[in-house]
């Protein structure tokens, strides 16, 4: 459905069709990619998650006892919990062990499944989650489809930063490019900055489309302080390294099925559409 499309369809159904394709997505993801043997799960935060969890809980009690349920923070902790999943920190996972898969939603998705995440702040220890992961495997709905990020989350890549460095990284940011920097503000009736599950602020910052690295730069800064274009990977390369960032909501690098640890980008991403359907885009391998 394009946007015009659905701009025509009543507000509350277009809420009921997304929350189906939410739904949809999820189900149909949790089928493919949650085998019997497993025994070590990644949950990640957001309300398409919420669906995930209710499909691994509808497996029953027989299907899941074996299985223990990793958070990417203190909403996910929650819902692993309310479905009476084994839950257990990141941190209690040995040294050199693999979660079997990780699941977790998405605030847009490009052509190469590269990511925006932390629309809900939780984007640290969703990366931490999801590297641990032999399959990191994104759900979400239709309008998070997208050929360059920055073309439909205009909200601005998230970053969780020190708050002691938040001025001085807001000043990098718009020295690169980045238009209209700001750090996220609390939830209304809290004054201040939101304050992550690690005690850190959230920066939002917009920058124009980001250009896949196959778009003929070789994955180098095409020259965005002239008016062009970051592509994603000089983008996140730059951006984690601001002195005072913990960590950037670019989930990015090389294609490929994810045998190792360490990729940060999904083996597939599946997609609600709004007539119910679910599409599958698989990483290159
Ligand atoms: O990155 C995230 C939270 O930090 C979420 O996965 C992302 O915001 C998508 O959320 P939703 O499923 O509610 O659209």
């Amino acid at each position: 459905m394009s946007t015009s499309e659905s701009a025509a369809i009543p507000a509350e159904e277009q809420a009921r069709l997304i929350e189906t394709s939410k739904r949809c997505a999820a189900y149909q993801a949790v089928q493919d990619h949650l085998l019997p043997a497993y025994t070590r799960v990644g949950i990640g935060s957001g309300s398409t998650v919420v669906y995930v969890v209710e499909a691994i809980a509808a497996l029953g009690a027989d299907a899941t006892r074996a299985m223990t349920f990793y958070p990417t923070g203190a909403q996910s902790e929650e819902l692993i919990e309310a479905a009476g999943l084994a839950l257990q920190p990141i941190s209690k996972l040995a040294a050199g062990a693999q979660l079997d898969v990780a699941f977790d939603g998405a605030d847009e998705v490009d052509d190469d499944l590269n990511l925006i995440k932390g629309g809900g702040a939780c984007l640290w220890q969703e990366k931490i989650v999801a590297t641990s992961a032999r399959q990191f495997v994104c759900v979400a709905d239709f309008r998070k489809q997208s050929p360059r990020l920055g073309t439909s989350w205009k909200k601005g890549i998230p970053i969780e930063v020190l708050p002691m460095a938040a001025p001085r990284v807001l000043a990098e940011l718009q020295r690169i490019g980045s238009l209209n920097p700001r750090v996220r503000p609390g939830l209304p009736g809290k004054a201040g900055a939101i304050v992550t599950d690690n005690g850190m602020w959230i920066i939002d910052a917009p920058f124009a489309p980001l250009l896949l690295p196959r778009d003929g730069t070789g994955g180098t800064q095409a020259g965005n302080r002239d008016g062009g274009v970051w592509t994603v990977d000089a983008l996140a390369d730059h951006l984690i390294k601001i002195p005072g960032v913990a960590e950037i909501g670019l989930f990015y690098g090389s294609n490929g099925l994810q045998v190792a640890s360490g990729a940060q980008k999904p083996v597939a991403a599946y997609f609600g559409m709004a007539d119910g359907s679910v599409e599958v885009k698989m990483g290159a391998s």
